[in-house]
C-alpha cells in the first residue's frame, strides 16, 4: 500500500455545495495533454460536444456522436486524477425520453468512468433530468443558447437581449434547478439575465458569455488558448498558440530544409564502434 492518500476526484456535490462561494472554474478538455495540464488547475472539466468544431471542423454540434463523446471522454479520464470530468450528451442520444436518455447516459458512466454528463434545454428536458437524477446520474444543465438548437435558432445566437425574452428563459433555469440537475450552465445571455437567475436559483450557474455574477465561468480550452481560427465575441485570448504552433513548425522546416535537423543527440551510433564501409 502507497502511504500517500489516493487523490479524491471533485464531485458533482462538491460543485453543487459552492453555490454563492468561490468561483467555480472551467475550461473544455477533450485530450489526454489538455486535460493532465488542466486537472490541477480547474475544478471540472468539460468533454464538450463542441470537439466535433474544434477537433473535426464541423459546422455545428449536430452530427456528433456518442461515440466520438465516449472516446474522448476516454482520453480525458486517462489524462485527470483530480478534477470533476462532465462528459456532453451529443445532439439525439437523449431527447426523445427520459429511458433513451438514461441509456446513453450510462453508456458514457460506464464506458468512460466520468462523474456526471450535461444536457442542453430548459423546461422541456426538466422531466429527463429529474429520471435521470433519481436514477444515480448527477445531471449539469444548459440554457440560453443551446448550439444542439441551432438549427431551429436560425444561427449562434445571445438570448434574453430583448426583455421580453425573460421570464421563458428565467422558468427554464428555475425548472432544472427544481429537477436535480447540480448546476446550470448559462450561455450567451444578457448579463443582467445572467445574473438575476444566479440570485434566483439554488444551483451553481458557470456562465459562457454570460456574467461575472455568475458562480463559476467555462471556456472552451482552444479559443482562450488562441488555438481555434474563429471565436465567438465572448472568448478573452489568454493565449497566442496558433503563433507559436506556426513559429515552432517553420523552424523545423527550415532545420529539415538545412539538414541540419537530426542533430548528432538525435541520431543512434553503432554500439561498437566499427568503421562503415
Ligand atoms: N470553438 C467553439 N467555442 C464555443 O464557445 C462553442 C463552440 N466552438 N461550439 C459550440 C458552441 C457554439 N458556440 C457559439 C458559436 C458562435 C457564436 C457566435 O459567433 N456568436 C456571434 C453572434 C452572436 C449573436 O448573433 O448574437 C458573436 O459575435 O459572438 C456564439 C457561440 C459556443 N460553443
Ligand atoms: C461551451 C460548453 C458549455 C459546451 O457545451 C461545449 O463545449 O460543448
Ligand atoms: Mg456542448
Amino acid at each position: 500500500m502507497s502511504a500517500q492518500k489516493p487523490i479524491r476526484r471533485v464531485t458533482a456535490a462538491d460543485i453543487r455545495a459552492r453555490k454563492g462561494g468561490d468561483p467555480i472554474v472551467s475550461l473544455t478538455a477533450y485530450h489526454h495533454h489538455t486535460a493532465a495540464i488542466a486537472d490541477e488547475i480547474v475544478d471540472f472539466l468539460l468533454v464538450g460536444d463542441s470537439l466535433g468544431m474544434v477537433m473535426h471542423g464541423l459546422e455545428t454540434t449536430i452530427p456528433v456522436t456518442l461515440e466520438m463523446m465516449i472516446l474522448q471522454g476516454q482520453a480525458v479520464m486517462r489524462g485527470s486524477s483530480r478534477a470533476l470530468v462532465i462528459v456532453d450528451m451529443p445532439f439525439g442520444s437523449y431527447e426523445a425520453s427520459p429511458q433513451e436518455a438514461f441509456r446513453s447516459a450510462a453508456r458514457i458512466l460506464k464506458e468512460t468512468g466520468a462523474g456526471a454528463v450535461k444536457l442542453e434545454g430548459g423546461r422541456r428536458m426538466a422531466d429527463t433530468i429529474r429520471f435521470l437524477v433519481e436514477r444515480g446520474v448527477p445531471v449539469m444543465a444548459h440554457v440560453g443558447l443551446t448550439p444542439q438548437s441551432v438549427l431551429a435558432l436560425g444561427g449562434f445566437k445571445s438570448q434574453g437581449r430583448d426583455i421580453n425574452e425573460w421570464a421563458a428563459i428565467e422558468a427554464d433555469a428555475k425548472a432544472v434547478a427544481d429537477a436535480g440537475a447540480f448546476a446550470v450552465v448559462l450561455e450567451a445571455l444578457a448579463e443582467p439575465l445572467a445574473a438575476k437567475i444566479t440570485k434566483q436559483i439554488e444551483v451553481p450557474t458557470i456562465g459562457i458569455g454570460a456574467s461575472a455574477a455568475c458562480d463559476g465561468q467555462i471556456l472552451v480550452m482552444e479559443d482562450m488558448l488562441g488555438l481555434s481560427d474563429r471565436t465567438p465575441k465572448f472568448v478573452k485570448r489568454y493565449g497566442a498558440l496558433r503563433d507559436h504552433i506556426r513559429s515552432a513548425l517553420s523552424s523545423y522546416a527550415a532545420d529539415v530544409r538545412a539538414r541540419s535537423f537530426p542533430g548528432q543527440e538525435h541520431i543512434y551510433e553503432l554500439k561498437t564502434p566499427k568503421a562503415a564501409e
